[in-house]
């Protein structure tokens, strides 16, 4: 059997793809009328249309997920420490699977660090990668990255977690997973600010080219490796989320860059490029595009302003 925390868009989305495979799978939601409608029209309203199979069990107390070996963390990035501190116990011994894409603003880490300091006993794992939800709920083809130290325990969650549509690529490299995943966010903002200021096609390019390469320089300096960037964790989900108005962040970015309110929604960018922004501080790190959605998402910073000063930076090398 298999658990997931957090009964979302993604989290609703995986259970139904491993579910529609025969896979037991229980949904865990904070909200008990959001468990008993799942129960009772097997409907998430968080991904309308999609039909919940048999063996997804909705469960709104944690002590239903005691028999889970695996148990997938679909919670919003900022949100995971919080809720692993306060109910570490029913997750000692677990192999926990961090879904989420981002940076924790205080602790300034990944959701991997999250799991080993909050739950210590717990084997921390990531799955990350180019994947809307909607799209694995409706079985469309999709690849991801599953980040384990352990190479064993990594072949385990490969075969347990992959269906006919799923397919999951293996990876000791946690780091550089988790980075990929949180830093494509950030550079999909600055595309979507550009797109909607009406910049044009041209500096989107640009902005992922340059953004790539300040995502490669941070995740190198933490200790990844350039070629788990190059995969789907980095550049296959940095393409998806910055070419496509499907992404929250991209759509963030949008409203922005036209001068609009953006719309309510789970924005793993907006804390991770405020928390990138320290991090490159303290490492030294030169990471402009990240410095200016920073800056603009907590509006310290004008579109024409960040505009102005990409342009006027000194010209250097590539
Ligand atoms: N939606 C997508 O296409 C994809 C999402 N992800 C990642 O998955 C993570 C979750 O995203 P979504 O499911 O799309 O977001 P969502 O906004 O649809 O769902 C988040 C869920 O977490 C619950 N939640 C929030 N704070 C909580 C807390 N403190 N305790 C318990 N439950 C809490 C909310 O009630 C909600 O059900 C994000 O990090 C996102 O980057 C990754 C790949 C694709
Ligand atoms: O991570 C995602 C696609 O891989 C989902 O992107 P958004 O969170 O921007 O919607």
């Amino acid at each position: 059997m298999i658990g997931i925390v957090g009964a979302g868009a993604f989290g609703t989305a995986l259970g139904v793809a491993l579910a529609s495979e025969s896979r037991d799978v229980v949904l865990w939601a904070r909200d008990a009328t959001q468990v008993a409608d799942m129960a009772s029209i097997r409907e998430n309203k968080a991904l309308p249309g999609v039909r919940l199979p048999p063996a997804l069990h909705p469960a709104a107390a944690l002590e239903d997920l005691s028999a889970a070996q695996v148990v997938l963390l679909t919670l919003p990035m900022q949100a995971l420490h919080g809720f692993l501190d306060m109910y570490q116990s029913h997750f000692s011994h677990k192999i926990l699977v961090a879904c989420c894409k981002g940076i924790d603003l205080s602790a300034l880490t990944g959701p991997s660090h999250v799991i080993a300091r909050t739950c210590p006993s717990a084997t921390p794992a990531v799955l990350t990668g180019p994947s809307f939800a909607a799209d694995i709920a409706r079985g469309l083809p999709t690849a991801l990255t599953l980040a384990c130290d352990d190479p064993q325990i990594g072949e385990m969650l490969q075969r347990a977690l992959s269906t006919p549509a799923l397919r999951l690529y293996r990876t000791t490299d946690v780091t550089g997973a988790e980075l990929g995943g949180a830093l494509k966010n950030v550079i999909a903002i600055a595309c979507g600010v550009a797109i909607g200021a009406g910049l044009g096609e041209s500096a989107r390019a640009a902005l992922m080219a340059r953004g790539f390469a300040e995502m490669q320089r941070l995740a190198l300096a933490r200790g990844a490796q350039a070629e788990t960037l190059m995969g789907l964790s980095g550049f296959g989900d940095l393409v998806l989320t910055c070419t496509s108005a499907q992404s929250r962040n991209f759509r963030h970015g949008l409203a922005l860059g036209k001068g609009e309110a953006p719309p309510a929604a789970t924005v793993e960018g907006v804390a991770t490029a405020q928390a990138v922004a320290r991090l490159a501080g303290q490492l030294g790190l030169e990471m402009p595009v990240t410095a200016q959605v920073a800056a603009l998402v907590t509006g310290r910073q004008t579109v024409k302003n960040a505009l102005e000063s990409l342009l006027t930076r000194p010209l250097k090398e590539e």
